[in-house]
């Protein structure tokens, strides 16, 4: 099985396919910027009626959006466009109409399109499209050098609430601005569920270390950060996110325009293909696909050529590995040198919070990693983790003894025979530690 993960954002092109797309992929994005409570309930309920895969819920952050619109607007360079709730583009949020200024630049649709803006009026601002692109509903605005309050809205709370009822693995917070926002939000969720912060402004980047040390994951959210810092900043933003997050043993996910292309053709551009192979090169835990997914034309097409992609990578290049951070590093250290030197089939971490089966993951094994916890809130998360698939011990397993004997007898079902590699906190130690590692051989 690949080590690298496949998130998939699900939308009209997939909701009715979830069965075709489950073997490839491993996590399940709904975003909630789009929908309303009914279909959301709607997209879980089909999710959950043909997949056992986690679900990452998407909250909109203080994000503001075209409003509904019928017919998708093309539009040209030197195009005049009025946004209006009455008369021309809507857009709900009033706060738009108060802070775009004229003779300043606005950016729709992740960038794609550029407007100058000629005027502002009480409630309508016209403006010149100064890039042209397909506008359609509820896509973003991005306006630069605005100052947004917090991170966290009502509607997102309200959305968390709904989230959380509907059991959410994971909620993924837009445009959070420092570690406050996180918090604020880890103090409603507990352990029911993970954040994953999405790093998508530049303020968000000059507080990146405080922000990836609170959360349980991070994403690299391409679309709006490229607009924020500039595009040709991204490189040394994504690298930085990935190489911090990786450092802290924090999953992180790549996203955006992964494989942009296929929502029309059929197959992707070399740079699409490079871009997504040099990503699994930099280690990041999983891979998201969004319009290829949500509304593309080849929504299983993608799907299968990002599998392939990860696959062929792993097979030929080594991720490079981050730094140890402390002495329980040396025993998953040394688990990886022992898989490699005794060319293991498979690696078993026991773990009761995760930590040992993170700790592993983080030093990018070549071979997959079996991670086996008694913790059933815990276990669908950790599907987000590189190399990791997730099993419950529901044996009430208490010792070492117990533990390898089990280990022996479960690696039976995915190996014929060579040696596993068990690893992981002693059930009688202190919770958190990595300290036993035994080398089995199976014949
Ligand atoms: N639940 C949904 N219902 C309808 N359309 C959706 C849904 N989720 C996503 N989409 C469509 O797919 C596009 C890409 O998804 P995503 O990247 O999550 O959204 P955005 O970039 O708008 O935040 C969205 O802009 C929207 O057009
Ligand atoms: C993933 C992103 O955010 P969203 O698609 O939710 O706007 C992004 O901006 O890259």
């Amino acid at each position: 099985m690949k080590n690298t993960k496949i998130i998939a954002t699900i939308g009209p092109s997939t909701i009715d396919k979830i069965k075709d797309i489950d073997k490839y992929v491993d996590i399940y994005r709904i975003n909630f910027s789009h929908g309303d409570k009914k279909s959301h309930k709607e997209y879980f309920d089909k999710i959950r009626e043909n997949s056992e895969k986690p679900i990452l819920v998407d909250l909109p952050g203080p994000k503001i959006r075209i409003g509904n619109i019928k017919d998708k607007i093309i539009l040209k360079k030197g195009d005049k466009i009025i946004f209006s709730q009455n008369d021309g583009v809507p857009v709900e949020e009033e706060i738009f109409y108060n802070i775009v200024k004229p003779g300043t630049d606005i950016y729709l649709s992740d960038g794609d399109i550029k407007v100058h803006i000629d005027k502002v009026e009480d409630h309508k601002v016209e403006g010149t499209i100064l890039d042209g692109g397909i506008l359609t509903s509820k896509k973003g605005i991005n306006i630069p050098d605005i100052n947004l309050p917090s991170g966290i809205t009502k509607k997102d709370i309200e959305l968390l609430k709904d989230g959380l009822k509907l059991g959410a693995d994971y909620f993924g917070l837009s445009f959070i601005l420092n570690k406050d926002d996180i918090l604020k939000v880890k103090d409603i969720v507990k352990d029911r569920a993970w954040i994953i912060s999405k790093i998508e402004t530049q303020k968000a980047m000059n507080d990146l270390e405080e922000i990836i040390k609170v959360s349980d994951g991070v994403m690299v959210a391409r679309g709006d950060l490229g607009v924020d810092i500039g595009f040709t900043n991204l490189i040394f933003a994504q690298k930085r996110i990935i190489e911090l997050s990786r450092t802290y043993g924090k999953p992180v996910i790549l996203a955006t325009h992964v494989l942009e292309s296929m929502v029309n053709n059929s197959v992707p551009t070399r740079a699409e293909i490079i871009d997504a192979s040099n990503s699994v090169l930099e280690g990041v835990d999983a891979i998201m696909l969004s319009d290829e997914t949500a509304i593309g034309n080849n929504p299983i097409d993608a799907i299968e050529m990002l599998n392939d992609i990860i696959v062929n990578v792993e097979k030929n290049i080594k991720s490079i590995r981050p730094p140890i951070n402390d002495y329980n590093d040396s025993i998953a250290l040394a688990t990886i040198d022992a898989a490699e030197i005794s060319k293991s089939k498979l690696i078993i971490v026991y773990s009761r919070t995760g930590s040992s089966i993170i700790r592993i993951s983080r030093l990018r094994p070549s071979i997959n990693i079996i991670g086996l916890t008694p913790n059933k809130n815990l276990l669908k998360k950790l599907n987000i983790l590189y190399g990791v698939y997730p099993i419950l011990e529901d044996r009430n397993l208490s010792s070492i003894s117990e533990i390898v004997d089990y280990c022996r007898k479960l690696s039976k079902e995915y190996i014929d025979r060579g040696n596993i590699i068990i690893v992981g906190g002693d059930p009688k130690s202190k919770l958190g530690k990595t300290d036993f590692l035994k080398i089995e051989e199976i014949d």
